[in-house]
C-alpha cells in the first residue's frame, strides 16, 4: 500500500521502515532475512507483523530494537532515527523479544524488582497490576504456568511506561487459554494507549487482535492495511473435482477467483461464498463432482496477496561457486555441441564415400571378369556374340555413373 493511501497516514506513526534489508552470512551462503521491507506502523492499537516461519518477522523486530545491524535502509521508532533509537528514546520503548531470563527461585515481584527498568515496588505492584499477576506476585517463578511467564514478562516490558510496546510472538508454546488470557492483556494495554507491534504466524490471531496487520514472506511485504481489509472474514478455500479441470481453472481464473490445481483438484482460495464458484461453473456448462472448503490458511493468504512470490535469492556459498567453476571448464574442454555435429556429419560423409568407392570397385571387378569370360570362350569359337568391330555388348549392369549414388 502507497504510504499516502494507508488509512492512518496522516496520523501520527509509531514505527516507519523504508528499504530494510538484512543479510545473514551461513555456511550455506547469505540468506536475505529482510528485503527492502517498507513497513508503516499507525500510532495506537495493535499492529501485526504476519507471516509464515523464517518471513523475517523476528529480524524486524531485532533491527528496530537496535539488537541487529540493518546492512541497508531507514527505520524511524516514534519520530526518532534508527542510529539514535537506543540513547532517545529510553523508557519510551518496551520489548519482549527472547527469553527474559526470570530467576526461578525467586519470586515475580522479586524478579520484577531486579530489573534495569525498576525504580521502586509501588511501580512494580502497578506492573503486576496491569498484568492480572497481583495474586501470584509472592509466588516463586518456578511454580508458574507458561502464560504467567510470559505475562510476567510483559508486566517486565511495561515497567516503563513504554508509548511502543514491542513483541515477539506472545501467544507461541501457549495453551488456548493461556494464549487467551495474553491477547486480552495485549488488547487492554493498547486500550490505555501503547502502541503495540507484534509478530504472529497465525491468521486467527492477527485477525482477533490486530487492527492493521503487515503481511511478510520471504522478508518482504505482500500485502498491509486495516486487518479487515486485508485478511477479511477469513474466506474460505474451496476443493473442487470437475470433470474438465483445466477448462474450470480458465474459466474460474477469467471470472476473477484465484484459482490453482492440486493435483486432480482445482482449488479457490479466498472465496466468500463457496456457492459462488459452483454457479460461475454451472453457467460455463461445468459440472462439480465433488466440494469440500475449509478456512483459509495463512499460505493460502500469502498465495492470493503475493500469486508468485519470487523465492529469496540466496548468494551462491563458496562451494556452490568452486562446482560452478568446475563445470565451466568442464564445458571448455568437452567440444560444443555445433562442433559434435559436425564431425558426426563428416564421419557419415566419409563413410559413405567409402561404401560408394566399394560398390564401383565391385563392379569394375565384375564387368573385367565378364569381359575375360567373353574373351576366352571367342578364342575357340573365332566370333560369338558380339559387335561387328569386336567391342562388347555393355552389360545391363555396367553404366560408368552409378544413380543410385548417394549424396551427403
Ligand atoms: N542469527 C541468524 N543467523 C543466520 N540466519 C538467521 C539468523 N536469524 C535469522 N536467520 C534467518 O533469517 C530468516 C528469517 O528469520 P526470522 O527468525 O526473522 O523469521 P521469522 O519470520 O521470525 O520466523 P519464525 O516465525 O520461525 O521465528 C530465516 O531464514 C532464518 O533462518
Amino acid at each position: 500500500m502507497n504510504r499516502a493511501d494507508h488509512p492512518q497516514a496522516a496520523a501520527a506513526v509509531a514505527v516507519e521502515t523504508l528499504g530494510l534489508r538484512k543479510t545473514y552470512a551461513g555456511v550455506r551462503g547469505r540468506t536475505i532475512a529482510v528485503d527492502g521491507l517498507d513497513l508503516l506502523v499507525p500510532a495506537r492499537g495493535v499492529h501485526a507483523l504476519l507471516g509464515p516461519a523464517k518471513a523475517g518477522k523476528s529480524t524486524v523486530l531485532r533491527l528496530l530494537l537496535g539488537l541487529a545491524r540493518a546492512d541497508a535502509g531507514a527505520a524511524r521508532l516514534l519520530g526518532v532515527a534508527m542510529p539514535d533509537v537506543g540513547r532517545e528514546l529510553a523508557g519510551r520503548v518496551g520489548a519482549l523479544v527472547g527469553d527474559p531470563g526470570f530467576l526461578d527461585r525467586l519470586t515475580g515481584r522479586r524478579n520484577l524488582l531486579m530489573h534495569p527498568a525498576a525504580t521502586g515496588r509501588e511501580q512494580v505492584d502497578l506492573a503486576l497490576r496491569q498484568t492480572g499477576l497481583a495474586d501470584a506476585a509472592a509466588d516463586a517463578v518456578g511454580s508458574y504456568s507458561l502464560g504467567d511467564r510470559r505475562r510476567l514478562a510483559l508486566a517486565a516490558a511495561l515497567l516503563s511506561g513504554p508509548d511502543l510496546l514491542i513483541v515477539d510472538d506472545p501467544t507461541r508454546g501457549l495453551d488456548p487459554t493461556g494464549a487467551r488470557e495474553v491477547r486480552t492483556l495485549l488488547r487492554r494495554i493498547a486500550g490505555r494507549g501503547t502502541t503495540v507491534l507484534m509478530t504472529t504466524d497465525e491468521l486467527v490471531e492477527a485477525q482477533q487482535l490486530a487492527d492493521t496487520v503487515t503481511v511478510l514472506a520471504g522478508g518482504r511485504v505482500v500485502g498491509d492495511g486495516p486487518a479487515a481489509d486485508v485478511i477479511g472474514d477469513l474466506a474460505t478455500a474451496v476443493r473442487l473435482r470437475v470433470d474438465d479441470g483445466d477448462r474450470a481453472v480458465a474459466e474460474l481464473k477469467a471470472a476473477g477467483f484465484h484459482v490453482r490445481r492440486d493435483g486432480d483438484a482445482v482449488v479457490v482460495d479466498g472465496v466468500a461464498e463457496p456457492a459462488g464458484v459452483t454457479r460461475a461453473l454451472a453457467r460455463k456448462k461445468l459440472y462439480v463432482t465433488e466440494m469440500s472448503t475449509r478456512r483459509e490458511s495463512l499460505e493460502s493468504l500469502v498465495r492470493r496477496l503475493a500469486p508468485e512470490p519470487e523465492p529469496t535469492p540466496a548468494a551462491p556459498s563458496r562451494a556452490e561457486r568452486r562446482a560452478a567453476r568446475q563445470e565451466a571448464r568442464r564445458r571448455a574442454a568437452r567440444p560444443s555441441w555445433r562442433q559434435r555435429r559436425r564431425e558426426a556429419f563428416e564421419a557419415r560423409v566419409a563413410e559413405k564415400q567409402a561404401a560408394y568407392a566399394a560398390r564401383v570397385a565391385a563392379r569394375e571387378r565384375a564387368a573385367a571378369e565378364k569381359e575375360a569370360t567373353r574373351d576366352g570362350r571367342r578364342k575357340p569359337a573365332q566370333g560369338g556374340p558380339g559387335k561387328r568391330d569386336g567391342t562388347p555388348e555393355p552389360s545391363p549392369g555396367s553404366r560408368s555413373n552409378d544413380d543410385t549414388e548417394e549424396t551427403a
